[in-house]
Protein backbone atom coordinates (compact mmCIF):
# COMPACT_ATOMS: atom_id res chain seq x y z
CA UNK A 1 0.00 0.00 0.00
CA UNK A 2 1.43 3.53 -0.66
CA UNK A 3 3.14 5.13 2.33
CA UNK A 4 0.93 8.09 1.59
CA UNK A 5 -2.41 6.51 3.60
CA UNK A 6 -0.70 4.28 6.06
CA UNK A 7 -2.46 4.21 9.99
CA UNK A 8 0.07 4.39 13.03
CA UNK A 9 -1.58 2.31 16.32
CA UNK A 10 0.13 2.72 19.04
CA UNK A 11 0.36 0.10 21.99
CA UNK A 12 1.33 0.08 25.49
CA UNK A 13 1.14 -3.28 26.56
CA UNK A 14 2.95 -5.01 30.08
CA UNK A 15 5.99 -7.15 28.68
CA UNK A 16 4.65 -10.71 28.80
CA UNK A 17 1.28 -9.43 27.06
CA UNK A 18 3.28 -7.98 24.39
CA UNK A 19 5.48 -10.80 24.02
CA UNK A 20 2.30 -13.21 23.38
CA UNK A 21 0.15 -10.46 21.16
CA UNK A 22 2.67 -8.65 18.94
CA UNK A 23 4.10 -11.63 17.07
CA UNK A 24 5.80 -11.12 13.55
CA UNK A 25 3.09 -12.28 11.40
CA UNK A 26 0.42 -9.56 13.52
CA UNK A 27 3.17 -7.07 12.16
CA UNK A 28 3.03 -8.01 8.66
CA UNK A 29 -0.34 -8.68 7.93
CA UNK A 30 -1.50 -5.38 9.52
CA UNK A 31 1.58 -3.59 7.53
CA UNK A 32 0.46 -5.27 4.31
CA UNK A 33 -2.69 -3.29 4.88
CA UNK A 34 -1.28 -0.17 5.54
CA UNK A 35 -1.89 -0.59 9.70
CA UNK A 36 1.86 0.17 11.02
CA UNK A 37 1.88 -1.30 14.88
CA UNK A 38 4.37 0.73 16.95
CA UNK A 39 5.50 0.18 20.82
CA UNK A 40 4.38 3.16 23.12
CA UNK A 41 6.99 3.50 25.90
CA UNK A 42 4.70 4.15 28.71
CA UNK A 43 7.70 5.58 31.20
CA UNK A 44 7.46 8.48 28.62
CA UNK A 45 4.98 11.34 28.01
CA UNK A 46 2.79 9.71 25.42
CA UNK A 47 1.78 12.87 23.90
CA UNK A 48 5.67 13.68 22.52
CA UNK A 49 5.65 9.88 21.20
CA UNK A 50 4.37 10.89 17.45
CA UNK A 51 0.96 10.81 16.08
CA UNK A 52 -1.68 7.87 16.80
CA UNK A 53 -4.97 7.18 14.71
CA UNK A 54 -5.58 5.01 17.77
CA UNK A 55 -4.11 3.87 21.32
CA UNK A 56 -4.28 0.37 22.32
CA UNK A 57 -3.72 -0.83 25.58
CA UNK A 58 -3.48 -3.04 29.10
CA UNK A 59 -1.86 -0.98 31.45
CA UNK A 60 -3.02 -0.03 35.43
CA UNK A 61 -2.35 2.95 37.18
CA UNK A 62 -3.45 6.66 37.72
CA UNK A 63 -0.19 7.48 36.03
CA UNK A 64 -0.94 6.15 32.80
CA UNK A 65 -4.85 7.10 32.93
CA UNK A 66 -3.46 10.51 33.39
CA UNK A 67 -1.43 10.18 30.47
CA UNK A 68 -4.13 9.10 28.40
CA UNK A 69 -6.18 11.74 29.18
CA UNK A 70 -4.05 14.37 28.47
CA UNK A 71 -3.28 12.37 25.04
CA UNK A 72 -7.16 12.40 24.51
CA UNK A 73 -6.95 16.27 25.19
CA UNK A 74 -4.29 16.95 22.34
CA UNK A 75 -5.39 14.33 20.01
CA UNK A 76 -9.64 14.44 19.93
CA UNK A 77 -9.61 12.53 16.79
CA UNK A 78 -7.57 9.77 17.65
CA UNK A 79 -9.00 6.58 19.15
CA UNK A 80 -8.06 4.83 22.87
CA UNK A 81 -9.19 1.71 22.82
CA UNK A 82 -10.53 1.14 25.14
CA UNK A 83 -11.38 4.15 27.98
CA UNK A 84 -10.05 3.24 31.32
CA UNK A 85 -13.55 3.91 33.46
CA UNK A 86 -15.36 1.03 31.31
CA UNK A 87 -11.95 -1.70 31.75
CA UNK A 88 -12.26 -0.88 35.21
CA UNK A 89 -15.72 -1.82 35.17
CA UNK A 90 -14.18 -5.67 34.75
CA UNK A 91 -11.74 -5.29 37.24
CA UNK A 92 -14.59 -6.25 40.28
CA UNK A 93 -16.23 -9.65 39.71
CA UNK A 94 -19.66 -8.18 40.76
CA UNK A 95 -19.77 -5.26 38.81
CA UNK A 96 -18.27 -7.30 35.88
CA UNK A 97 -21.08 -9.29 35.94
CA UNK A 98 -23.94 -6.89 36.14
CA UNK A 99 -23.91 -6.16 32.79
CA UNK A 100 -25.04 -9.88 31.97
CA UNK A 101 -27.77 -9.51 34.55
CA UNK A 102 -29.02 -6.66 32.82
CA UNK A 103 -29.09 -7.71 29.04
CA UNK A 104 -31.88 -8.69 27.11
CA UNK A 105 -31.71 -11.20 24.25
CA UNK A 106 -34.37 -13.08 22.65
CA UNK A 107 -33.96 -16.52 21.78
CA UNK A 108 -36.24 -18.84 20.49
CA UNK A 109 -33.98 -22.00 22.28
CA UNK A 110 -31.13 -21.15 24.57
CA UNK A 111 -31.12 -18.83 27.67
CA UNK A 112 -28.37 -16.85 29.62
CA UNK A 113 -27.25 -15.73 32.69
CA UNK A 114 -25.08 -15.97 35.65
CA UNK A 115 -24.50 -17.96 38.69
CA UNK A 116 -25.91 -17.75 41.79
CA UNK A 117 -23.90 -15.38 43.68
CA UNK A 118 -22.68 -13.12 47.23
CA UNK A 119 -20.20 -11.68 47.88
CA UNK A 120 -18.79 -11.04 51.08
CA UNK A 121 -16.50 -8.68 52.56
CA UNK A 122 -15.63 -9.65 56.17
CA UNK A 123 -15.31 -12.95 58.41
CA UNK A 124 -18.17 -12.46 59.89
CA UNK A 125 -20.33 -12.69 57.38
CA UNK A 126 -18.62 -16.08 56.08
CA UNK A 127 -19.84 -17.50 58.88
CA UNK A 128 -22.76 -16.45 59.03
CA UNK A 129 -25.45 -18.99 57.57
CA UNK A 130 -28.18 -16.44 56.90
CA UNK A 131 -26.02 -14.73 54.32
CA UNK A 132 -25.68 -18.47 52.83
CA UNK A 133 -29.31 -19.60 52.38
CA UNK A 134 -29.47 -18.96 48.85
CA UNK A 135 -26.28 -21.51 47.61
CA UNK A 136 -25.75 -24.71 48.24
CA UNK A 137 -22.33 -26.68 48.06
CA UNK A 138 -19.81 -27.34 46.33
CA UNK A 139 -19.38 -22.88 45.70
CA UNK A 140 -16.55 -21.39 44.14
CA UNK A 141 -14.85 -18.70 46.43
CA UNK A 142 -13.38 -15.82 43.87
CA UNK A 143 -11.20 -13.00 44.97
CA UNK A 144 -13.82 -9.85 44.52
CA UNK A 145 -10.89 -7.96 42.67
CA UNK A 146 -9.92 -9.43 38.97
CA UNK A 147 -7.04 -6.89 38.51
CA UNK A 148 -4.76 -9.49 36.47
CA UNK A 149 -2.35 -10.06 39.36
CA UNK A 150 -1.90 -13.76 40.31
CA UNK A 151 -3.18 -13.58 43.39
CA UNK A 152 -6.75 -12.29 41.43
CA UNK A 153 -6.96 -15.46 39.49
CA UNK A 154 -6.28 -18.15 42.79
CA UNK A 155 -9.95 -19.92 43.12
CA UNK A 156 -11.00 -21.97 45.79
CA UNK A 157 -13.18 -25.00 45.49
CA UNK A 158 -15.19 -25.52 48.63
CA UNK A 159 -17.17 -28.59 49.03
CA UNK A 160 -18.50 -27.72 52.70
CA UNK A 161 -18.63 -25.81 55.40
CA UNK A 162 -15.04 -27.02 56.88
CA UNK A 163 -13.48 -25.57 53.66
CA UNK A 164 -14.61 -21.67 54.71
CA UNK A 165 -11.68 -21.88 57.11
CA UNK A 166 -9.35 -21.48 54.11
CA UNK A 167 -10.94 -18.64 52.49
CA UNK A 168 -9.96 -14.91 53.17
CA UNK A 169 -12.35 -12.21 51.90
CA UNK A 170 -13.43 -9.93 50.22
CA UNK A 171 -14.70 -12.71 48.00
CA UNK A 172 -17.40 -13.61 45.62
CA UNK A 173 -18.92 -17.20 46.12
CA UNK A 174 -20.39 -18.61 43.55
CA UNK A 175 -22.41 -21.60 43.16
CA UNK A 176 -19.98 -23.98 41.32
CA UNK A 177 -22.32 -25.45 38.62
CA UNK A 178 -21.63 -28.75 36.55
CA UNK A 179 -20.58 -28.11 32.74
CA UNK A 180 -18.95 -31.39 31.36
CA UNK A 181 -14.91 -29.92 31.87
CA UNK A 182 -15.67 -27.89 29.14
CA UNK A 183 -15.54 -24.06 28.37
CA UNK A 184 -16.07 -21.74 26.00
CA UNK A 185 -13.98 -18.85 25.58
CA UNK A 186 -16.06 -15.78 23.56
CA UNK A 187 -13.41 -13.79 22.34
CA UNK A 188 -14.65 -10.45 21.24
CA UNK A 189 -12.83 -7.78 18.50
CA UNK A 190 -15.29 -4.90 17.98
CA UNK A 191 -18.00 -6.62 15.42
CA UNK A 192 -16.31 -9.69 15.30
CA UNK A 193 -16.42 -12.63 17.65
CA UNK A 194 -14.86 -16.31 17.80
CA UNK A 195 -15.73 -18.62 20.17
CA UNK A 196 -12.70 -21.32 21.11
CA UNK A 197 -13.30 -24.51 23.61
CA UNK A 198 -10.98 -25.18 26.63
CA UNK A 199 -10.72 -27.65 29.40
CA UNK A 200 -12.28 -26.60 33.04
CA UNK A 201 -12.90 -28.06 36.17
CA UNK A 202 -14.82 -31.76 35.90
CA UNK A 203 -17.54 -31.96 37.34
CA UNK A 204 -18.52 -32.96 41.27
CA UNK A 205 -21.02 -35.85 41.86
CA UNK A 206 -23.27 -36.41 44.59
CA UNK A 207 -20.87 -38.87 46.12
CA UNK A 208 -17.65 -37.04 45.40
CA UNK A 209 -19.62 -34.60 47.94
CA UNK A 210 -19.31 -36.75 50.54
CA UNK A 211 -15.68 -38.18 50.67
CA UNK A 212 -13.82 -35.53 49.04
CA UNK A 213 -10.94 -33.20 50.73
CA UNK A 214 -12.97 -29.75 52.44
CA UNK A 215 -11.44 -27.48 49.73
CA UNK A 216 -9.40 -28.05 46.62
CA UNK A 217 -7.23 -24.75 45.55
CA UNK A 218 -6.63 -23.96 41.58
CA UNK A 219 -5.96 -21.09 39.38
CA UNK A 220 -6.21 -20.15 35.55
CA UNK A 221 -7.25 -23.98 35.01
CA UNK A 222 -8.11 -23.26 31.22
CA UNK A 223 -4.95 -21.97 30.83
CA UNK A 224 -2.56 -24.67 32.17
CA UNK A 225 -0.25 -26.02 29.58
CA UNK A 226 -2.19 -24.78 26.84
CA UNK A 227 0.52 -25.50 23.90
CA UNK A 228 2.08 -28.57 25.58
CA UNK A 229 1.03 -32.50 24.48
CA UNK A 230 -0.79 -32.87 28.07
CA UNK A 231 -3.70 -30.91 26.22
CA UNK A 232 -3.78 -32.93 23.67
CA UNK A 233 -4.49 -35.83 25.73
CA UNK A 234 -6.86 -33.91 27.26
CA UNK A 235 -8.55 -33.02 24.55
CA UNK A 236 -9.22 -36.14 23.83
CA UNK A 237 -10.24 -37.50 26.54
CA UNK A 238 -12.46 -34.74 27.74
CA UNK A 239 -13.98 -35.04 23.83
CA UNK A 240 -13.39 -31.74 23.24
CA UNK A 241 -13.54 -32.69 20.03
CA UNK A 242 -17.44 -34.03 19.92
CA UNK A 243 -18.36 -31.59 22.44
CA UNK A 244 -21.17 -29.07 20.73
CA UNK A 245 -20.17 -25.22 20.31
CA UNK A 246 -23.52 -23.26 21.35
CA UNK A 247 -24.78 -21.50 18.52
CA UNK A 248 -22.80 -18.61 17.27
CA UNK A 249 -25.58 -16.33 16.93
CA UNK A 250 -26.76 -16.58 20.25
CA UNK A 251 -23.15 -16.07 21.29
CA UNK A 252 -22.77 -13.28 19.14
CA UNK A 253 -26.00 -11.47 20.31
CA UNK A 254 -24.40 -11.59 23.64
CA UNK A 255 -21.31 -10.43 22.55
CA UNK A 256 -22.62 -7.19 20.87
CA UNK A 257 -24.80 -6.44 23.96
CA UNK A 258 -21.98 -6.62 26.21
CA UNK A 259 -19.94 -4.38 23.53
CA UNK A 260 -22.39 -1.64 23.97
CA UNK A 261 -23.05 -2.04 28.07
CA UNK A 262 -19.72 -2.12 28.56
CA UNK A 263 -18.51 0.51 26.00
CA UNK A 264 -15.73 -2.03 25.58
CA UNK A 265 -14.33 -3.20 21.91
CA UNK A 266 -11.50 -6.32 23.42
CA UNK A 267 -12.57 -8.38 25.70
CA UNK A 268 -13.52 -11.93 25.91
CA UNK A 269 -16.05 -13.62 28.58
CA UNK A 270 -16.45 -17.45 29.46
CA UNK A 271 -19.15 -19.32 29.06
CA UNK A 272 -20.18 -23.10 30.33
CA UNK A 273 -23.63 -24.82 29.76
CA UNK A 274 -25.54 -25.85 32.84
CA UNK A 275 -25.28 -29.78 32.60
CA UNK A 276 -28.53 -29.91 34.29
CA UNK A 277 -30.30 -28.31 31.02
CA UNK A 278 -28.77 -28.72 28.27
CA UNK A 279 -30.03 -24.80 26.37
CA UNK A 280 -29.15 -22.96 29.60
CA UNK A 281 -25.63 -20.97 29.49
CA UNK A 282 -23.73 -19.09 32.08
CA UNK A 283 -21.12 -16.49 31.85
CA UNK A 284 -18.78 -16.79 34.42
CA UNK A 285 -15.80 -14.49 34.18
CA UNK A 286 -15.20 -11.26 32.04
CA UNK A 287 -11.35 -9.87 30.86
CA UNK A 288 -10.09 -7.39 29.16
CA UNK A 289 -7.89 -7.63 26.30
CA UNK A 290 -7.31 -11.65 26.96
CA UNK A 291 -4.85 -13.98 24.67
CA UNK A 292 -6.24 -13.04 21.31
CA UNK A 293 -2.91 -14.81 20.27
CA UNK A 294 -4.95 -17.88 21.30
CA UNK A 295 -7.66 -17.86 18.44
CA UNK A 296 -6.58 -19.29 15.04
CA UNK A 297 -6.80 -16.20 12.57
CA UNK A 298 -6.38 -13.64 15.11
CA UNK A 299 -3.73 -11.39 12.90
CA UNK A 300 -6.73 -10.91 10.45
CA UNK A 301 -9.15 -10.19 12.67
CA UNK A 302 -7.45 -7.73 14.48
CA UNK A 303 -6.16 -5.98 11.57
CA UNK A 304 -9.72 -5.83 10.33
CA UNK A 305 -10.82 -3.77 14.02
CA UNK A 306 -7.83 -1.74 13.29
CA UNK A 307 -9.26 -1.04 10.25
CA UNK A 308 -12.86 -0.25 11.10
CA UNK A 309 -11.50 2.07 14.07
CA UNK A 310 -9.27 3.87 11.87
CA UNK A 311 -11.76 4.53 9.01
CA UNK A 312 -14.23 5.41 11.55
CA UNK A 313 -12.12 8.21 13.09
CA UNK A 314 -11.15 9.39 9.62
CA UNK A 315 -14.57 9.32 8.37
CA UNK A 316 -15.45 11.79 11.46
CA UNK A 317 -12.80 14.28 10.52
CA UNK A 318 -13.48 14.12 6.95
CA UNK A 319 -16.51 15.57 8.06
CA UNK A 320 -15.03 18.42 9.11
CA UNK A 321 -12.47 18.78 6.61
CA UNK A 322 -13.48 19.60 3.69
CA UNK A 323 -10.77 22.77 1.42
CA UNK A 324 -6.86 22.68 1.55
CA UNK A 325 -7.16 25.65 3.82
CA UNK A 326 -8.90 23.21 6.54
CA UNK A 327 -5.87 20.99 6.08
CA UNK A 328 -3.41 23.39 6.23
CA UNK A 329 -4.96 24.40 9.69
CA UNK A 330 -4.85 21.08 10.93
CA UNK A 331 -1.45 20.07 9.56
CA UNK A 332 -0.09 23.22 10.89
CA UNK A 333 -1.87 22.77 14.81
CA UNK A 334 -0.73 19.05 14.98
CA UNK A 335 3.07 19.13 12.98
CA UNK A 336 3.72 22.74 14.59
CA UNK A 337 3.29 22.22 18.08
CA UNK A 338 6.63 21.99 18.75
CA UNK A 339 7.26 25.50 17.15
CA UNK A 340 9.00 23.70 13.81
CA UNK A 341 7.49 25.28 11.03
CA UNK A 342 6.50 22.70 8.67
CA UNK A 343 8.23 22.97 5.19
CA UNK A 344 5.52 23.53 1.96
CA UNK A 345 6.77 20.48 0.05
CA UNK A 346 5.82 18.92 3.35
CA UNK A 347 2.57 20.58 3.16
CA UNK A 348 2.14 19.89 0.12
CA UNK A 349 2.18 16.35 0.40
CA UNK A 350 0.13 16.17 3.59
CA UNK A 351 -2.44 17.68 1.66
CA UNK A 352 -2.52 15.20 -0.94
CA UNK A 353 -2.40 12.43 1.26
CA UNK A 354 -5.38 13.99 3.17
CA UNK A 355 -7.58 13.99 -0.05
CA UNK A 356 -6.87 10.47 -0.73
CA UNK A 357 -7.60 9.12 2.75
CA UNK A 358 -11.26 10.91 2.54
CA UNK A 359 -11.27 9.04 -0.60
CA UNK A 360 -11.29 6.16 0.44
CA UNK A 361 -12.99 6.65 3.51
CA UNK A 362 -15.82 8.21 2.04
O1 LIG B 1 -1.88 -14.59 29.08
P1 LIG B 1 -2.94 -15.14 28.22
O2 LIG B 1 -2.66 -14.99 26.79
O3 LIG B 1 -3.29 -16.54 28.60
O4 LIG B 1 -4.29 -14.28 28.46
C1 LIG B 1 -4.93 -14.24 29.73
C2 LIG B 1 -6.39 -14.63 29.59
O5 LIG B 1 -6.48 -15.91 29.09
P2 LIG B 1 -7.56 -16.31 27.97
O6 LIG B 1 -7.27 -15.58 26.71
O7 LIG B 1 -8.92 -15.95 28.53
O8 LIG B 1 -7.33 -17.78 27.87
C3 LIG B 1 -7.04 -14.58 30.99
O9 LIG B 1 -8.37 -15.06 30.96
P3 LIG B 1 -8.95 -15.90 32.24
O10 LIG B 1 -9.04 -14.88 33.36
O11 LIG B 1 -7.95 -16.99 32.52
O12 LIG B 1 -10.30 -16.41 31.86
C4 LIG B 1 -7.02 -13.14 31.47
O13 LIG B 1 -7.67 -12.31 30.53
C5 LIG B 1 -5.57 -12.69 31.59
O14 LIG B 1 -5.55 -11.34 31.91
P4 LIG B 1 -5.56 -10.85 33.42
O15 LIG B 1 -4.51 -11.65 34.13
O16 LIG B 1 -6.93 -11.16 33.98
O17 LIG B 1 -5.28 -9.39 33.31
C6 LIG B 1 -4.82 -12.84 30.26
O18 LIG B 1 -3.45 -12.59 30.59
P5 LIG B 1 -2.56 -11.39 30.01
O19 LIG B 1 -1.86 -11.94 28.81
O20 LIG B 1 -3.45 -10.25 29.65
O21 LIG B 1 -1.63 -11.07 31.13
N1 LIG C 1 -19.62 -21.06 38.68
C1 LIG C 1 -18.76 -21.92 38.19
N2 LIG C 1 -19.12 -23.22 37.98
C2 LIG C 1 -18.22 -24.11 37.49
N3 LIG C 1 -16.94 -23.82 37.18
C3 LIG C 1 -16.53 -22.54 37.36
C4 LIG C 1 -17.41 -21.53 37.86
N4 LIG C 1 -16.74 -20.40 37.94
C5 LIG C 1 -15.48 -20.65 37.52
N5 LIG C 1 -15.36 -21.94 37.16
C6 LIG C 1 -14.10 -22.59 36.69
O1 LIG C 1 -13.03 -21.87 37.27
C7 LIG C 1 -12.22 -21.25 36.26
C8 LIG C 1 -11.74 -19.89 36.73
O2 LIG C 1 -12.82 -19.05 37.04
P1 LIG C 1 -12.94 -17.60 36.39
O3 LIG C 1 -14.10 -16.90 37.03
O4 LIG C 1 -12.99 -17.74 34.92
O5 LIG C 1 -11.62 -16.90 36.91
P2 LIG C 1 -10.33 -16.32 36.12
O6 LIG C 1 -10.57 -14.84 36.05
O7 LIG C 1 -9.14 -16.62 36.97
O8 LIG C 1 -10.28 -16.99 34.80
C9 LIG C 1 -13.11 -21.20 35.02
O9 LIG C 1 -12.34 -21.20 33.86
C10 LIG C 1 -13.91 -22.49 35.18
O10 LIG C 1 -13.10 -23.61 34.80
MG1 LIG D 1 -11.77 -17.02 33.28
MG1 LIG E 1 -10.72 -13.68 34.37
Amino acid sequence: MADECRFRIGYALAPKKQNSFIRDSLLNLAGSRGVDLVKIDPTLPLVDQGLFDCVLHKLYGEEWKQQLEEFRLRNPNAAIVDPPDAIERLHNRISMLQAVSDLRIESRNETFGIPKQIVIYDNETLFDGQAWESLKFPVIAKPLVADGSARSHRMNLVFNHDGLNKLRPPIVLQEFVNHGGVIFKVYVVGQYVRCVKRKSLPDVSEEKLGVSESVLSFSQVSNVASNEKVDDKYYKMMHLDDTEMPPQSFLADIANGLRHALKLNLFNFDVIRDARSGSRYLIIDINYFPGYAKVPGYEALLTDFFLDVVNKEEKEVAKFVSSDKDIRKIVSDNFCSDGNEIGPDEMEKSIQSCHQCQQITR
